[in-house]
């Protein structure tokens, strides 16, 4: 005979991340490991930022602005610490007092942040904080969210945020319009030399020829990267009637025919433009993607505008290209360091124009990207929608919505599974088995494998998973995790009839839980909405999955439930739900009790004495 004190912490995690396929919104929820499990699948009020080229006004939503209650915050029971590291609009940072303790602190140095960090439950920054493993590693568990108040997320280790379970998101489309309008500033200052003549002019001169510029009209520009901000370039440079060309590997092509702009491979557009625009990401793919060999496939005397990032650009390999003629003039907004050194050779070069990373300052825009990545990073925090995950999978809200029950049954019975192992730790290999009417495009099961995961790791680690780092925390651990679908003959309307969670190759503390097969094997459905163990090994059993179970393996005979019972009550243990399951009649059988407290030692033992009793596991849920 056997029992389990495995022991659970009370602990609220952010867990559950979803994205509309049809709007483009993501979904946070909390999730709380112990109660009943809320969560939140309310629409985010997110709204489209230009539409259809025209920069509409954003405005904080009601619910931003109210004041919060401690239970909109889950875990966090008190108001969250949000730290900004960086200048943000006031309406941003007006939507974000409403709810929380705001700490803005410009100019950290990185062990400043460090030490901030730790009290903190969201960050929000901009492209000059570099949000480093370090960071995180500081932030001890505490720091939630990362709110990046702009577009690239090449200053935050994505990595390391999902391996500490640190949701970023970003705020993709409030300065979309204000990094295309300075994109063609800075083409059309570059193609006139207004910043060299300024500068002439106010020492003095007076130099008519020597900044005689060149036209744009009928000239080729190739947009590279026809993202938001390129194709805004692009419909901005046809309507100063320039030939545009694009290249995105990604980029859509009707997208790209409705404005009329051909999309051509990446050799075609830097052989044949006149003008080129940089509007991609800085990856591991594009890093220094404009260096010495592509800058010799361009036509001698092309014109470079960088509004992206300065890494795509080896900044070197640019300043000989300058030198040698082949770049006539380039235009840059983006440094690969930030800011640039005072003697770069790049900066210091005639024919280039700088500005200190504008792209995306103009009023309108950072009061857009503030109120944007203020209501995203709350919404993180209360488990309201997200519409700007960057580090999490999607699942839609609907699919959210109706997988919730699911979501508890799969962390409840991976926590049960899990203590019905010797020494859970040996765990390598896990089958979730999902029984379900619909075909397998129509169940989207990550956040039901994630909760599984979840079950199964928290009761014998202090890891915290969610959804962000679920896959990478049971890959780290060894825990191979494989899924199974399996159509049965059910409603449809159910998004699964039941979940099966297999344990192989390990020995359990209570054998009666090892199918015919060989594994440790339960099962469960939702019924009425809640959680309910329906199989233990080869026993059909009946019980709620809630407070703590007891499982015993007796003799079929008369008197069990009465004897167990009294032994419980004598205690004042609770039961709340009691199941028997059998193989056949006067033969072996299981009953499934549902205690509401925690029996001691001593009810324990008395229950281990029953001699008809042949095993017994005591299980937290
Ligand atoms: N200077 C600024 O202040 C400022 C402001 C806003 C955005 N940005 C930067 O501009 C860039 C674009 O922003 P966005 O909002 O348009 O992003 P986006 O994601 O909408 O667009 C980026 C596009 O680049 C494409 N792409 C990816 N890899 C590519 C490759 N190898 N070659 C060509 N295209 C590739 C993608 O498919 C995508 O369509 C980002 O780097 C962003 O950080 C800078
Ligand atoms: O990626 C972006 O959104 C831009 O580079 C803007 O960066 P900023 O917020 O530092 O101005």
């Amino acid at each position: 005979m056997a029992s389990s004190r495995a022991c659970t912490k009370p602990i609220i995690f952010l867990s559950a991340f979803t994205k509309s396929k049809f709007s483009h919104q993501y979904h946070v929820s909390f999730i709380n490991t112990t109660s009943h499990i809320p969560i939140y699948p309310k629409l985010s009020q997110q709204r489209s930022l230009v539409v259809n080229n025209v920069l509409k006004t954003v405005e904080p939503t009601e619910s931003s602005l109210r004041s919060s209650n401690s239970e909109e915050f889950g875990s966090l029971g008190e108001k969250p610490t949000i730290l900004v590291s960086e200048r943000l609009g006031e309406a941003g940072l007006q939507v974000l007092r409403g709810v929380g303790h705001v700490e803005c602190a410009y100019e950290l140095s990185q062990e400043e942040l460090c030490t901030k960090i730790s009290c903190c439950d969201a960050l929000i920054v901009r492209s000059g904080t570099k949000v480093t493993r370090e960071v995180f590693e500081a932030a001890k568990g505490r720091l939630k969210v990362v709110g990046r108040a702009g577009v690239g997320i090449d200053n935050v280790d994505l990595q390391a945020a999902t391996e500490f379970g640190c949701l970023v998101v970003n705020a993709p489309t409030a300065n979309t319009i204000a990094a295309a309008e300075h994109g063609i500033a800075l083409l059309a200052a570059m193609a006139r030399n207004v910043a060299q003549a300024d500068a002439s002019t106010k020492a003095g001169k007076w130099q008519r020829s020597k900044y005689v510029g060149v036209s744009m009209v009928g000239k080729t520009l190739a947009v590279m990267g026809f993202g938001k901000v390129g194709s805004e370039v692009a419909r901005r440079a046809k309507g100063l009637g320039m030939h545009v060309i694009a290249h995105d590997p990604y980029a859509p092509a009707d997208r790209a025919r409705a404005i009329g702009v051909d999309l051509v491979s990446f050799d075609q557009a830097i052989t044949t433009a006149d003008f080129i625009s940089l509007h991609m990401p800085l990856t591991p793919t594009t890093n220094k993607i404009f260096n010495d060999n592509t800058f010799a496939k361009m036509k001698k005397g092309v014109r470079i505008v960088n509004v992206a990032r300065g890494g795509v650009i080896d900044e070197d390999a640019l300043v000989r290209a300058l030198d040698s003629g082949i770049v006539a003039q380039a235009a840059l907004d983006v440094f690969t360091e930030e800011p640039p050194s005072k003697d770069s050779k790049l900066v210091q070069h005639e024919n280039v124009t700088v500005t200190p990373h504008l792209g995306a300052s103009t009023k309108e825009a950072q009061e857009g990207v503030a109120i944007e990545i203020a209501e995203a990073v709350l919404g993180a925090l209360k488990g309201e929608l997200s519409a700007t995950a960057v580090n999490a999978p999607m699942v839609a809200p609907e699919v959210l919505s109706e997988l919730a029950p699911y979501v508890v049954l799969a962390e409840k019975l991976g926590r049960l599974a899990v203590q019905l192992v010797c020494g859970g730790s040996g765990i390598k290999s896990v089958k979730v088995v999902y029984r379900s009417a619909r075909g397998p495009d129509d169940l989207d099961t990550r956040l039901l494998r994630a909760m599984v995961t979840k079950g199964l790791i928290e009761p014998i680690s202090n890891t915290i998973v969610n959804l962000v780092n679920a896959d990478f925390i049971a890959k780290q651990k060894g825990l191979r995790i494989s899924e199974e679908r399996v159509v049965v003959d059910s409603s449809p309307e159910l998004p699964v009839d039941s979940i099966q969670v297999q344990i192989s190759s390990v020995d359990s503390k209570f054998a009666s839980a090892v199918s015919e097969s060989g594994q440790i094997s339960i099962d469960g459905r939702v019924k009425f909405g809640e959680p309910h163990l329906t199989c233990v090994g080869s026993f059909d059993v009946d019980v709620s999955l809630e407070g703590n179970l007891i499982l015993c393996r007796q003799v079929d005979q008369p008197g069990m439930i009465g004897r167990v019972g009294n032994i419980l009550g004598e205690q004042n243990v609770n039961v709340s739900f009691m199941s028997v399951g059998r193989t056949s009649r006067r033969n072996k059988a299981i009953m499934a009790i549902g205690v509401d407290e925690e029996p001691n030692k001593e009810a324990l033992d008395n229950i281990g004495a029953v001699s008809a009793i042949e095993e017994f596991v005591f299980l937290k849920l």
